[in-house]
């Protein structure tokens, strides 16, 4: 199913996303010394935003306010400034010109490269499938969205989680399989899609997802609807089929994230569930400071991450950071793991993240096949798929390479290369050389 991409289309962007970009230049230029001095007036306002904010989180009681209270101020006084300067309106209208020439810039960039979609296998539909529902994800999306009664309408058998007390999923599936499943299928949250996936892999059978959790990541980088999660189930009549990657994390599988450090230890606390931000605020200045926690270090296949305040390891790497973009995984088939390791210091190291973003000293990003994380402790804390758990160290990480067959109905919204999600970082050199006809080059975020 190839697209017909049209040339000229690139190179239109490309020269409005210059054209844009310029006139915001210019925009600021003709306010003269004034908006120079708000244009520079903001690049301080955002680090001391960010150095207000480093200290809200990681001191207490006084310290904390006074962080929190120049967090908000900062960019306040610059509104400020540019209001009392007289360049209020100019400002403004050379920050949408900026925005308007990114987005075409970004739009240029993903009809000049459209991103690959993961390729797609013809298959007959299931005759036995068995689809496990959790009537409380998502606020209980299963009734609210009748998943059991569409979904045996298609033919399927509905297993339904008693949630009064803690069943075996993964039990659960092999019985189904035992019993003659030829598709196993999940409705919920993201651990219980991977515990599921496991068992659907280990037995080379087809996988659905329904996207019936609350976050639904997993879904979302399968190109399924979020919002509709009985679309998921034309899967089971007018399919196609994936094959997509599996994390492994010691004797587990994953198929979004394993998560260590701070966030990690911050969801194993008995108080998180019921006051999520009270517990952060309280236990992230320890974290952070480095009072409490294990000191971890990761190895990435030949890279080392030292001392890493937080460390992410993902089923493929996320896209290059970018508004858009952010959160999201192109592909989920490239045989890679995606790694982010944050370390920041002081406040000065905070404000360098948000000026500089990945081109920080304090972030590390990327991709490796195996990723062994140790520690100075005999076990850590690590999230899996958002599930709090603690491993003996050292942990290791690894991806088995298209070992999920996975049933997605034929149409859905990520199948559209305008929704998807693209793999590289935005750079204006690369825009200037559309607009002068010549091709992008085809460098790949991270490093
Ligand atoms: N194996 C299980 N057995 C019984 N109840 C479960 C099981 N797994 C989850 N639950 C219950 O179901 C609730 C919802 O869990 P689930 O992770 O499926 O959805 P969610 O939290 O809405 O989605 P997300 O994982 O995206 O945040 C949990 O809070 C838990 O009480």
């Amino acid at each position: 199913m190839g697209e017909v991409v049209d040339g000229r289309r690139p190179r239109r962007l490309a020269r409005l996303a210059l054209l844009c970009a310029l006139a915001a230049v210019a925009v600021i230029a003709f306010t003269g010394p004034h908006g120079l001095l708000v244009l520079l007036a903001q690049f301080v306002g955002l680090a001391l935003m960010a150095a207000g904010a480093w200290w809200a989180i990681t001191r207490r009681a006084l310290l904390r306010i006074a962080g929190a209270a120049l967090a908000v101020s900062a960019p306040v006084a610059v509104i400020v400034l540019a209001y009392a300067a007289e360049v209020l309106l100019f400002a403004a209208i050379g920050l949408a010109l900026w925005l308007a020439g990114l987005a075409c810039a970004r739009a240029a960039l993903r009809a000049a490269r459209p991103p690959r979609p993961m390729p797609v296998r013809e298959v007959p539909p299931p005759r036995r499938p068995v689809l496990i529902m959790n009537p409380s994800s998502g606020g209980g999306k299963v009734e609210r969205f009748d998943l059991v009664r569409r979904a045996e309408d298609l033919g399927a058998r509905v297993v339904l989680l008693d949630t009064s007390g803690r069943q075996d999923v993964a039990e659960l599936a092999r019985r189904a399989v035992t019993e003659g499943a030829d598709l196993l299928g999940v409705a919920g949250g993201d651990g219980t899609q991977a515990l599921v996936a496991a068992v659907a892999a280990e037995h080379d059978l087809p996988f659905l997802v329904v996207s019936a959790g609350t976050r639904n990541h997993f879904a979302m980088d399968l190109g399924l609807d979020r919002a509709d999660p009985a679309s998921c189930l034309d899967a089971l009549r007018d399919g196609v089929e994936l094959a997509v990657d599996l994390g492994r994390v010691g004797d587990r599988t994953f198929v979004n994230t394993v998560s260590f450090g701070a966030y990690a230890q911050i969801v194993q606390s008995p108080q998180y569930r019921d006051a999520k931000t009270a517990t952060a605020l309280d236990t992230l200045p320890d974290l952070l400071l480095g009072e409490s926690g294990a000191k971890l270090t990761a190895r990435a296949d030949d890279h080392r991450i030292d001392a890493p305040q937080a460390l992410l390891v993902s089923n493929n790497p996320y896209a290059a950071p970018d508004p858009v973009d952010l959160g999201r995984r192109p592909r989920l088939d490239g045989g890679v793991l995606g790694v982010l390791g944050i370390r920041v210091d002081g406040a000065a190291q905070a404000a360098e993240l948000v000026l500089r973003g990945d081109r920080a000293a304090g972030l590390r990003l990327l991709s490796a096949r195996r990723v062994t994380v140790e520690a100075d402790v005999p076990e850590i804390p690590v999230a899996v798929d958002g599930e709090a758990l603690t491993l003996p160290t050292p942990v290791i990480c690894t991806l088995l390479h298209r070992a999920l067959r996975v049933r997605v109905p034929r149409d859905r919204p990520g199948a559209n290369p305008a929704q998807q999600a693209h793999a590289h970082r935005l750079d204006w050199r690369d825009v200037a050389r559309l607009a002068l006809g010549r091709t992008a080059s085809s460098r790949t975020g991270g490093r």
